[in-house]
Formats: structure tokens, C-alpha cells, sequence
């Protein structure tokens, strides 16, 4: 996974709005987005549901053209989808007719490429998926699953990685144990990595900064260090320090929300006659 230039962003989001045609109407989800992602660090976006995560992060990847701004990877715009660039969704997405060893080939085949075979094999050992190759989708758990999307993502050595909720489906067991696999993922072969999470204890026990954002249309809103060392072990997790950062944090999603509620609008307020 390349080191670029560590002087330079990683990625570099510059003004990035983007305005949704849809059939009532255009539609504002994110409006004027700026953020600069260092090299080799891990950044979650959080905020209010439907102010932009994921528009944000789609424009990141290259999948979703912005109405205006742009993104720069490694000082170099992102026009479209680009090998740098590992993705993980919610849904681990595995095609249920093929099994694993086949589920991980499947973008290669698309590309033409070969795999680089050591490197899954190391990347499903260091995940505990050894042995499960020939196992269908339907023969893993929730968790095996995101684990063999988290293996497909990394195959392609990206230095870059995407995460979109990656672990919202799993219950909470099982993505502590997900969050402290990436971390070591990420402490040995450190990829840069933005993660969108409706969990703010996910986004502290993963992050070096974490980016609040504004209800739609989304803005960034503030943008928190997490000075905690790492591995964040129980103990760290449970300190005041960590309680009270994730307060000021949920404080500030619910009071934009609030005062987003209470702002009056136009249309909406209608003064009394005197
Ligand atoms: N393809 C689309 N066409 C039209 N509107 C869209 C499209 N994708 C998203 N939107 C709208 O844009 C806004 C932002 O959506 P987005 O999914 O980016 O938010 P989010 O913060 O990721 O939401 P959530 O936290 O609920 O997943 C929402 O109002 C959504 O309905």
C-alpha cells in the first residue's frame, strides 16, 4: 500500500456539493464540503440520518459525480472508480452462487488482473476466514461475511479504504470484535480510512479525528481529535475521557438537529394578525 506524499492530503474534498434531481424537486444533500484526509489515518463522519454521510463518501470513491467541487487523491482529481480505492457497505454484498475463494476473485475476472494469492491468504488468515474458501455465503455469519467484503476490499492492496456503516448490521458483539480487527488491520499495514458510523463509540475506538456533520444539507460542522493511544483497550474505552468526548459529540448532533427544528422558516411560520 503506497505511503504518497506525506506532506500532501490524501484525499483533498474541496467545496463538494452535491443537489439530488429527483421528482419533487432538486434536492441539497451536501452543500460546500471541505476536508482534508491525511495520509494513513482514520476518519469517521458522523452526523444526523440523511445529512450526506454517504453522498459524501460515494464522491470520495469516485462512484458519484458531484453537482460542483471535486476530490483529489494523492493531488490528482477523482473523475471516476480507481484502483486506490477499497470499498466496504453495509451489505457484505458476496454473490450467494459462487463461494468465497470465488466471491474474492469475482473483481479480478471483471478486471483481467491476477490476484496476488499470498496476500488474500494472508488477509483471510489475519481475519480468521482460513480454511473457509469453498464455503458458500450462506454458510457464513453476518460477521464472516462483512470479514470476506473487508478481505475483498483489501485484495486489491488500495491505500485508501471506504467503509459505509460497515458494521451497522451486526450485533454489538460481534462489531467489537470487527472494530478491533481493522485496528489491527490498520496498525499493521496502516491504509487510510474513512468510515461512516452511527456509532459514535465506533467512531472514537477507530479515529484519529472524527467529522461531525450538519443535518442536510450537510456541512461540516466541527471536526474532533481522538488523542486516546492505541490499541484502545477496554479500560481507555471506558474512561471519562472517552465519555465525555462521546457527549460533546452526541450534544452537538442533537443540537444541531435541534436547532435546525426550531428555525423558523418562511413558509412554515405564520405570524399572528394583530
Ligand atoms: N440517489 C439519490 N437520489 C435522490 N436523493 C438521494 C439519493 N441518494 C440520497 N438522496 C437523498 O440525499 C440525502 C442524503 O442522503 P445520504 O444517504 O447521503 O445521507 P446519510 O447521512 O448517509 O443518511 P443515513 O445516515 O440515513 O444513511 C437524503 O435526503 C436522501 O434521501
Amino acid at each position: 500500500m503506497s505511503a504518497g506524499n506525506t506532506l500532501e492530503p490524501k484525499l483533498r474534498v474541496r467545496d463538494a456539493t452535491k443537489v439530488y434531481n429527483t421528482r419533487s424537486g432538486d434536492l441539497l444533500a451536501i452543500d460546500r464540503c471541505s476536508l482534508d484526509i491525511r495520509t494513513g489515518e482514520i476518519v469517521s463522519i458522523v452526523g444526523p440520518s440523511g445529512c450526506g454521510k454517504t453522498t459524501l463518501l460515494w464522491s470520495m470513491s469516485g462512484l458519484h459525480g458531484l453537482t460542483s467541487g471535486g476530490v483529489l487523491l494523492d493531488g490528482k482529481a477523482i473523475t471516476g472508480p480507481n484502483p486506490e480505492i477499497g470499498m466496504v457497505f453495509q451489505e457484505a454484498n458476496l454473490l450467494p452462487w459462487r463461494n468465497l475463494d470465488a466471491n474474492i476473485r469475482f473483481p479480478f475476472e471483471i478486471k483481467g488482473t491476477q490476484p496476488d494469492r499470498l496476500w488474500i491468504d494472508e488477509l483471510l488468515n489475519r481475519v480468521g476466514l482460513e480454511g473457509f474458501g469453498g464455503r458458500f455465503p450462506r454458510e457464513l455469519s453476518g460477521g464472516m461475511q462483512q470479514r470476506a467484503a473487508l478481505v475483498r476490499a483489501l485484495s486489491f492492496k488500495p491505500s485508501v479504504l471506504l467503509m459505509d456503516e460497515p458494521f451497522g448490521a451486526l450485533d454489538s458483539f460481534t462489531r467489537e470484535e470487527m472494530n478491533r480487527l481493522v485496528e489491527e488491520i490498520w496498525m499493521d499495514t496502516p491504509t487510510t480510512i474513512v468510515l461512516i458510523t452511527h456509532s459514535i463509540e465506533e467512531a472514537i475506538f477507530l479515529s484519529d479525528r472524527i467529522v461531525v456533520m450538519s443535518p442536510r444539507p450537510g456541512r461540516v460542522a466541527s471536526i474532533h481529535d481522538v488523542p486516546f493511544p492505541r490499541p484502545r483497550s477496554m479500560e481507555i474505552m471506558s474512561s471519562k475521557e472517552v465519555f465525555d468526548l462521546t457527549n460533546v459529540i452526541k450534544m452537538e448532533i442533537v443540537g444541531e438537529q435541534q436547532s435546525r427544528y426550531a428555525r423558523p422558516s418562511a413558509t412554515s411560520i405564520q405570524q399572528p394578525a394583530h
